[in-house]
């Protein structure tokens, strides 16, 4: 066992074999955990921290906390007073950014470069959504003479946030910034995969000043934590982001009390290469689509449909730029690292092993450097030519495989792109204006992207499935509608 550095763990309530154990944040303080989960570093195989499990009295206490705030202090909070702590929150989490970012990093395994954009993410969520609490207006309606009629904005309530792994600092910031700038108190159940850095973003959550309950995060299993999160009545919202069967027990859950709920469930998403764009800028974005945190990103671009007349030049480079990958531990700061966990890697091994069994050919395979056979490493993995029922095409590989898919004229594109059950994320490459327009309507999906492909994951841009991969929107304004419901006071003064 290697023991870990107390300077980027200073909010764990013990040291457990020379790991931080950290309890649950509920109220604005801290609460030991009855029981614990192991955490594995992803990048070496050896245990990293012990998190608490917690259960349904956790999530009891952590849901009348929130209460509680809403009565209180919290409640009371105008719309200018909770925006300033939440700018207050963002510029201390900058000033913790590279602590931060290590945390992340040896969580998950990302390299560290990945892990500081993340972790000023966080702050950016929190800056933006910030300034916008107090300029989120109401509007008044002309109606009958002698009524004033207005329609006012109001938070929901107490907000459940249930989060992967793949992002736990984004998630954070993405799912927590708009609930709280719209003056919901949150209760958070991220994932029990890698959860530390939320946990280290609680505490000076605290330290910024958000009034007791605001914010509280329970740590625990899907099926105990999440599940009693999901079912509790005493919540009026849920927000998921993870798999499409989890999302489907939760919106089973959330029907049991009629409460909204928002599901980013993953997607399957292209990206569509015409024989006019610029190959060699398209061949770029489509492996860093794929590679980036190892393709465990819901938006990964995780198919590639090149029009027939070049795949060959196409093939060539895409070759290039996945030779050239480098893979490594997050100190080594290389374009990806391993996968989260021995599970997760077992499972895209998987694909790859029963792609080679029937034959599918590769156009080129990465290769993990030899040093590293502890981590939960996956070999960069392009695949193709791949029919449109290949499991590489119809299902979340959550890794770095990329299936390629071959069509021939716009008509086919279109419905190769829209051949999924998937809707989240698409992005087309051709120089013709004409034909950025009809495919930017025609492909269905929550975005489109046009010679370009995430475009730096936008904080101010709207983010959000169709179909299978979910509905609801984050980021951008629209998240701050998604958190808070509109009451009309009708006022006759005749
Ligand atoms: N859209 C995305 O960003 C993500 C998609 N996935 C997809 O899901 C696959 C499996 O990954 P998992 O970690 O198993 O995802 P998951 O959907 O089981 O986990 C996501 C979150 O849901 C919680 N959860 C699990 N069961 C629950 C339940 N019954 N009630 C309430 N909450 C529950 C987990 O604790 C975690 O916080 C991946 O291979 C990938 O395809 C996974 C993570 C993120
Ligand atoms: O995993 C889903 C995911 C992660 C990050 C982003 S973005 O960086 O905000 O674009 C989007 C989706």
């Amino acid at each position: 066992m290697q023991p870990a550095q107390p300077d980027l763990y200073p909010h764990a309530r013990r040291w457990r074999d020379h790991q931080p154990q950290y309890g649950h944040l509920i109220g604005s303080a801290w609460r030991d955990a009855s029981a614990v989960i192991g955490v594995t570093a992803p990048a070496t195989g050896r245990p990293l921290a012990w998190l608490g499990r917690g259960g349904a009295a956790e999530i009891d206490d952590a849901v009348a906390a929130a209460r509680a705030a809403l009565a209180g202090a919290w409640g009371r909070s105008t719309a200018a007073e909770r925006g300033r702590i939440l700018q207050a929150f963002a510029a201390l989490v900058l000033s913790h950014c590279e602590r931060l970012a290590w945390v992340e990093a040896h969580d998950t395994g990302k390299p560290i470069s990945q892990a500081r954009a993340d972790i000023r993410a966080v702050a950016r969520y929190f800056q933006f959504y910030g300034e916008a609490a107090d300029k989120v207006h109401g509007e008044v309606i002309p109606y009958l003479n002698d009524y004033n009629v207005a329609v006012v904005r109001e938070p929901l309530g107490v907000t459940a946030h249930i989060t992967p792994w793949n992002y736990p600092a984004q998630m954070f910031g993405r799912t927590l910034a708009p609930a709280l700038a719209m003056g919901n108190a949150a209760v958070l159940k991220p994932a029990e995969e890698a959860c530390l850095v939320c946990l280290e973003l609680g505490a000076l959550a605290v330290d910024a000043g958000f009034p007791a309950g605001a914010l509280n995060i329970v740590t625990g299993l899907g099926e105990e934590a999440g599940a009693a999160l999901t079912r509790h009545p005493g919540i009026d919202f849920v927000s998921f982001t993870g798999s499409p069967e989890v999302g489907r027990l939760v919106q089973e859950a959330a029907a049991i009390h009629h409460i909204p709920v928002v599901l980013e469930l993953g997607g399957k998403s292209p990206q569509v290469v015409f024989a006019d764009a610029d190959l060699d800028a398209a061949a770029t974005s489509v492996c860093k689509a794929i590679t980036q945190n190892a393709g465990q990103t819901c938006s990964a671009g995780s198919r590639v449909l090149v029009e027939r007349s070049v795949l060959d030049p196409f093939v060539g480079l895409l070759a290039a730029r996945f030779g050239a990958l480098r893979i490594g531990v997050p100190e080594e700061d290389a374009d990806l690292g391993p996968l989260i966990n021995a599970t997760q890697q077992r499972r895209v091994l998987d694909f790859i092993e029963n792609a080679k069994r029937d034959r599918l050919p590769v156009i080129t395979q990465a290769k993990v450097p030899t040093q590293h056979t502890n981590g939960y490493f996956v070999p960069p993995t392009v695949f193709g030519p791949v029919n449109a029922d290949n499991p590489l095409v119809c299902q979340e590989v959550f890794g770095p495989v990329l299936a390629l898919q071959v069509f021939e004229g716009e008509d086919e594109a279109v419905a190769l792109a829209n051949g999924t059950e998937f809707g989240l994320v698409a992005g087309v490459w051709t120089r013709d204006g004409a034909r950025q327009q009809r495919l930017a309507r025609r492909i269905v999906s929550g975005q489109v992207f046009i010679n370009c492909y995430g475009a730096g994951g936008g904080v101010e841009l709207p983010f959000g499935g169709t179909k299978r991969s979910g509905h609801g929107r984050e980021k951008g304004l629209a998240a701050l509608e998604e958190v808070s419901t509109t009451k009309t006071v009708v006022n006759y003064y005749g």
